[in-house]
């Protein structure tokens, strides 16, 4: 883990300077499951949001080549640092697919080959619970991506990017864009939304302390397609939406049923749903302040559950 990690532009001894971008928290506003596809993925319609708070990764340039990553922040422990996490294999993928010839070395002396072009030294900092339903890992990997893009000066627009995206995870290209979507597909089909009444809208993340992964809870879904998503009005997602994999991640997670009760009966409160595959829940309030002492409420009263307090962008 890095002792120092270099605060967002600070200029380096060396004249370059660090880029910053924030990973957005996703949260899935209503999720409706249709049918399963003969790939073995799901077809969603989904009403995207993201929080204005998450990860943050930084990067700064390096003349040799090397591509390395560093890891700090209160969900650090236990998050591979090495080329499975998503943060490098955006990397990798951004630089293969700008420059297919790339091949990017490590500090501990990965490649034969390295090309000075596509090193950067980036530094995580998790502070977003793991496999908790609010797309951590998508929106690191997005951040890659968004951050990368600049730094290497590859000039890719959005529409190129979430291409990238699509191959490394089904939440990822959406991740990329960070706003209001409305969602199909396996999670690559995105249309923006503006919708009265969800901008900056306050908003409670809750997750009961215990990772929860994506794929037992598609594969508890009970196969019943429950309609589709009306995603035209804000109170339309509050009485008509809902969360299909909600009933699978309470079989495998009771915990998430407490958490719902808990932030139900919160003052203030127009929606709470869990999001995602969960297990982590969230609540929309009528005003900063509801939320606010939602949180330290519940807190107070569970300390062993995560917590979240922000605004939607
Ligand atoms: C539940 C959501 O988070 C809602 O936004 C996403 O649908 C899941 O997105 P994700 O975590 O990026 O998912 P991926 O990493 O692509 O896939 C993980 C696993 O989830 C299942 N999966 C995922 C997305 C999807 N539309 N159908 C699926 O069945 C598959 O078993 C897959 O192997
Ligand atoms: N940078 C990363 N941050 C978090 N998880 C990562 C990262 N890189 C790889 N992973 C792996 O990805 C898996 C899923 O983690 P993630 O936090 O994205 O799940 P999630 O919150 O359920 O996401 P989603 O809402 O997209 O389903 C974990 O098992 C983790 O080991």
């Amino acid at each position: 883990m890095p002792q120092n990690p270099p605060l967002a532009g600070e200029d380096l001894s060396d004249g370059t300077s660090v880029l910053i971008e924030t990973a957005f928290a996703k949260v899935n506003l209503a999720l409706h499951v249709r049918r399963r596809r003969e790939d073995g993925y799901h077809a969603i319609e989904s009403l995207f949001a993201f929080v204005d708070d998450g990860d943050v990764l930084r990067a700064e340039r390096r003349d040799d080549g090397a591509l390395t990553l560093k890891i700090d922040g209160p969900f650090a422990a236990g998050l591979d640092d090495g080329p499975s996490n998503l943060v490098l294999r955006a990397a990798l993928e951004l630089a293969h697919c700008v420059c297919p010839s790339t091949s990017l070395g490590n500090s501990e002396g990965g490649s034969q080959d390295p090309l000075p072009h596509w090193g950067a030294s980036l530094y995580l900092t998790k502070n977003l619970p793991v496999a908790s339903g609010i797309g951590g890992g998508s929106a690191d990997a997005a951040a890659a991506l968004r951050l990368l893009n600049r730094l290497w000066d590859c000039r890719l627009d959005d529409s190129a990017l979430c291409v990238i995206a699509e191959s490394l995870g089904s939440d990822i290209p959406a991740c990329v864009i960070s706003r209001t979507l409305r969602v199909e597909g396996r999670g690559e089909a995105l249309q923006p939304l503006e919708l009265a009444g969800l901008s900056s809208a306050p908003i409670l993340l809750v997750n009961p302390g215990v990772p929860l992964g994506t794929a037992p809870v598609f594969k508890g879904w009970d196969q019943y397609d429950r309609g589709a998503l009306d995603s035209s009005s804000l109170r339309a997602i509050i009485t008509e939406g809902r969360n299909d994999l909600e009933p699978s991640a309470r079989v495998l997670m009771p915990e998430i049923g407490a958490v719902l009760d808990v932030l139900a009966i919160q003052s203030g409160v127009e929606l709470a749903r869990m999001s995602g595959s969960g297990a982590t829940c969230f609540a929309l309030f009528e005003t900063t302040a509801a939320a606010e002492a939602a949180q330290r409420a519940i807190a107070r009263a569970y300390p062993d559950w995560w917590t979240m307090c922000g605004s939607l962008r």
